[in-house]
């Protein structure tokens, strides 16, 4: 085990480190007599131990600050009247108060360090160093980043360190120009994150996430936020990009395929890869029957958060008085199916785009030609769904840039020219499936769904009789295999047409204005055609 001396970051007076801890160890620390408050986890009738992460059940992007400084001013895609986003600057000096606080969090007393790997090719991965005082924070990053192996431990030197204060409270928030006690803070410069009054593990995960769309687009290679999976001889690999809630981790397990990844990938000259090495998938409402692969992978080494748990250890799935936004972590291999021992396969050959559309006007599935799959990619159009984002408590049609606007640190179109580059060469198609609503006021149905995904997947949507949609011009089938023929025209799904008419008017209405921010070069002026026309 590699020497762990924490005095080079500032944090002093340790008194104990539990260094890459096995599962076992975790196991014993989080369920442990003397916890207090939610650092206790308990353990579940299915092995499984939940925590409760206190008032942030889900990301604080109003929180999210990156230090301005000479390396990142005009590297980073900052916030703007002009166009708003979750990159808001801070000063060298606010770093130093929150970096201070951090230190001052975890000194004197016993730390968690984990050592991981974020990204799957070993030439491009990060190096990350965890380091925490809460138990199971230890087993969240150890459940959703690489595991080193013994070897690899011997050598690691990490290219970034997050130091996860969550007991703190930024007092004088006010004074510093930040946004409340809490700040989720990056460093580009000297690479690291500071965590501050949030114990949603989220933001460790979606934080180094960030980081990796920094470095990696500035390298050449697409960073994404889209799951992945390829079929059994890892040959016809598919990819599918979504905001949270919109059907990435549901689909992209699918007993019939291999998975690669359920929500960060790169793709470089060599194919698909994972950032990750595990897995954080949604359990509202979990149902055993239709999502038999998520409901197995909760057993000993998950680890639940926010959800409603009696005091004999029985799971209510369905109560969501805590958030909507209940979650399990699990590593990787707790689904049975999947690519060993690399998560990486050949370039995508079909990438869908995963909307759920509040407003019920997107058809289930469109074929996109090459000009509107850079339209859509760049419109990022869907809902935020209940809970994943503070403040958000029912579904909020959103255009989220590249699907994943609160993770882009760079220009939007810096992403797409990633992948539509990658796209080109690997003659990908793109398809935009709606997992949000219809006409019928219902969320279409996983089953509608996967078979439209099977369809895309076998080829048999490019088979299929189409007919073309107004206002968005898109291409749809009128019928695919184990897929009901009613819901693929959505005005089929209204009492009366006219009623879809009118919500296709607004929707693309707001499109165009949404596109606006797009039209100041001519490669965006040039894509305006291609998206709905008012
Ligand atoms: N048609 C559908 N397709 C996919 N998911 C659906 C659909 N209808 C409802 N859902 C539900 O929506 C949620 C999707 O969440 P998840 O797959 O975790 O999304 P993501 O990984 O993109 O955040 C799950 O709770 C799933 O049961
Ligand atoms: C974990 C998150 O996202 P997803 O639902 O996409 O996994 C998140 O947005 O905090
Ligand atoms: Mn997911």
């Amino acid at each position: 085990m590699a020497k762990i001396d924490l005095t080079k970051y500032g944090i002093t007076g340790t008194t104990e480190i539990v260094y890459n801890p096995s599962y076992e160890v975790l196991f014993e620390e989080e369920t442990k007599a003397g916890l207090e408050g939610f650092e206790v986890g308990q353990e579940t009738e299915l092995g499984a131990v939940n925590v409760m992460t206190g008032i942030y059940t889900g990301r604080s992007p109003k929180d999210k600050y990156i230090v301005m400084d000479e390396n990142s001013k005009d590297t980073v895609w900052w916030t703007s009247d002009e166009y708003k986003n979750d990159n808001h600057p801070a000063t060298q000096e606010a770093w130093e108060a929150c970096k201070e606080l951090a230190k001052k969090e975890l000194s004197n007393k016993k730390l968690f360090v984990v050592d991981a790997f974020c990204g799957a090719n070993a030439d491009t991965r990060m190096a990350i160093r965890f380091i925490v005082e809460v138990a199971w924070q230890a087993h969240f990053v150890t459940n959703m980043f690489i595991q080193p192996t013994a070897e690899e431990l011997e050598t690691f030197e990490p290219d970034f360190v997050v130091y996860n204060a969550s007991k703190a409270k930024v007092t004088n928030y006010k004074e510093l120009g930040l946004n409340s006690e809490t700040a989720v803070m990056f460093n580009i410069t000297s690479k690291e994150q500071v965590i501050i009054n949030t114990w949603y593990g989220g933001e460790m995960k979606k934080g180094m996430f960030s980081m990796m769309n920094y470095f990696l687009p500035l390298k050449g290679i697409a960073a994404m936020h889209c799951s992945a999976n390829t079929d059994m001889n890892g040959e016809n690999t598919a990819i599918f990009f979504g905001l949270s809630g919109t059907g990435k981790t549901t689909l992209s397990t699918d007993p019939k395929r291999l998975l690669i990844g359920d929500d960060e990938h790169g793709w470089d000259d060599n194919g698909v890869f994972n950032f990750e090495g595990g897995c954080y998938a949604k359990v509202i409402n979990l149902d055993k029957e239709s999502e038999p692969d998520i409901y197995n992978a909760i057993k000993r080494n998950a680890l639940l958060e926010n959800v409603t748990v009696d005091a004999n250890g029985k799971i209510d799935f369905a109560d969501k008085s805590v958030t909507e936004n209940t979650r399990v972590s699990y590593p990787i291999d707790h689904i049975e199916k999947i690519v060993r021992p690399i998560s990486s396969a050949p370039a995508a050959k079909n990438v869908i785009f995963l909307s759920a559309d509040a407003f019920g006007v997107l058809p289930p599935v469109s074929i996109l030609t090459e000009a509107q799959t850079q339209y859509y990619f760049l419109s990022g159009f869907t809902a935020k769904l209940a809970g994943t984002e503070r403040g958000i408590t029912e579904p909020t049609p959103t255009f989220s840039a590249c699907f994943g606007q609160a993770f882009l640190e760079l220009h939007p179109t810096k992403y797409a020219e990633e992948l539509v580059k990658k796209m080109e060469k690997s003659g990908a198609k793109a398809y935009l499936v709606n997992t949000g609503w219809n006409g019928t006021g219902k969320r279409i149905s996983i089953k509608d769904t996967r078979g439209i995904i099977d369809a895309i997947l076998n080829g048999d949507i490019l088979n299929a009789p189409t007919k073309t949609i107004p206002y968005f011009n898109f291409e749809v089938p009128t019928e695919l295999p184990g897929v009901d023929a009613g819901i693929l025209d959505p005005r089929d799904t209204y009492a009366d047409a006219a009623q879809w008419e009118e919500k296709a008017k607004d929707l693309a209405a707001r499109f165009v204005k949404n596109f606006a921010k797009y039209e100041g070069n001519a490669a965006g002026k040039a894509l305006v055609a291609a998206g709905p026309q008012a």
